[in-house]
């Protein structure tokens, strides 16, 4: 059973264990195969069948529920205000936050497999706030290209007005496109069309709102979330996570002719080591401590990794 008034957490979460939410599975349709499971991990996060069936498919089914509801009321609400069907085609917004390396990518690829493949939610689209980054350019313009994901590194105004239109139902959105090849804003943008739902997944996606002289721009981000969700572990993990992965991408991505990194290709691993652990503790550790981490508590679901990257333990905010 859920324990109650975690010391940690405060009274407000409800815990539980891996095998108490797991249980939550036996009463849920679950409509993947081994092979979509393997397509949709990302590098380095070993994810597999057992993970997407006792972590996922309970939350799938959390989310169908919170999905549902937020249709009735609007419907509910639009009945109440003479105004029949104007509220209902909103799309639900989920949001999906935590570090860098902490497998948010996978989280969110994985729920939006599942999704939509509910006969109710056929169109969930994807979206990642890299997207919204500033340019490279002008990064170095404001004094920042040390800082790349944190807050001050997105355009917030436009990213603010890119949800403000996918929640107010307009029928075609479009963000601009970051390449981790380049490592820069492309001249790519990607279309969100009519979704059912819309996942949003980045690091700074719970950050409070920032006064602003604008109104529109003094919202936060999580304004326009239904549902938000930050992938926890311990730093000392993520780390390794991240130091693995890079080691792993030297021998990938890194490889690529127009790979920014493409210096790092050749370097020996020890040297590679170095460099990434380098990269985690000056950029990447100081954003998850000052930016993101203190953000975690205002999810409404927390999926807490242990070393061996499996969730063990899932945090709910009670309603
Ligand atoms: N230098 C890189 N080259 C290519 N892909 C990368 C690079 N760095 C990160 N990625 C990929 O980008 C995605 C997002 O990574 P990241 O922002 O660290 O979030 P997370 O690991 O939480 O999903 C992952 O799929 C990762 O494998
Ligand atoms: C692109 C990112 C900022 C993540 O962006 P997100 O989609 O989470 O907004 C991050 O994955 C990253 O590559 N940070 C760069 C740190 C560095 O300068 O190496």
């Amino acid at each position: 059973m859920p324990q109650r008034g975690d010391k940690h957490t405060g009274s407000f979460w409800e815990k539980y264990s891996r095998a108490e939410w797991a249980r939550l599975a036996q009463s849920t349709p679950y409509p993947l195969t081994q092979a979509d499971v393997t397509k949709l991990a990302a590098l380095g996060d070993p994810i597999g069948p057992v993970e997407a069936d006792q972590i996922y498919r309970p939350l799938a089914q959390l989310l169908q529920i919170h999905y549902t509801q937020h249709h009735d009321l609007a419907r509910s609400r639009s009945r109440f205000l003479g105004r029949p069907r104007a509220d209902a085609l909103t799309p639900f917004v989920i949001g999906v936050a935590g570090s860098v390396a902490v497998g948010k990518s996978t989280t969110a690829r994985l729920l939006q497999e599942l999704l939509r493949r509910w006969p109710s939610t056929p169109r969930v689209e994807l979206v990642t706030t890299d997207g919204f980054l500033y340019p490279n350019a002008e990064l170095a313009r404001r004094g920042i290209a040390h800082r790349k994901g944190f807050p001050e590194s997105y355009d917030r105004r436009t990213f603010l007005r890119f949800l403000a239109n996918i929640k107010s139902g307009v029928e075609v959105t479009h963000a601009p496109v970051y390449s981790h090849v380049i490592y820069d804003i492309t001249d790519e943008v990607t279309t969100v069309r009519r979704p059912d739902i819309v996942i949003i997944e980045g690091l700074n996606v719970l950050q409070p709102a920032r006064p602003h002289r604008e109104a529109s721009s003094a919202l936060a981000v999580s304004d326009f979330f239904d549902f938000s969700i930050y992938v926890d572990a311990r730093p000392a993990d993520i780390e390794q996570w991240y130091v693995e992965r890079f080691l792993r991408l030297k021998q990938t991505a890194f490889l690529e002719r127009d790979s920014y990194f493409r210096r790092y290709a050749d370097i020996s691993d020890d040297i590679a080591r170095d460099i990434a652990h380098n990269i985690w503790a000056s950029i990447n550790l100081p954003n998850l401590v000052d930016n993101i981490a203190p953000t975690r508590s205002r999810a409404n679901l927390i999926l807490r990794k242990g070393p061996d990257h499996h969730v063990h333990r899932i945090l709910l905010r009670k309603i």
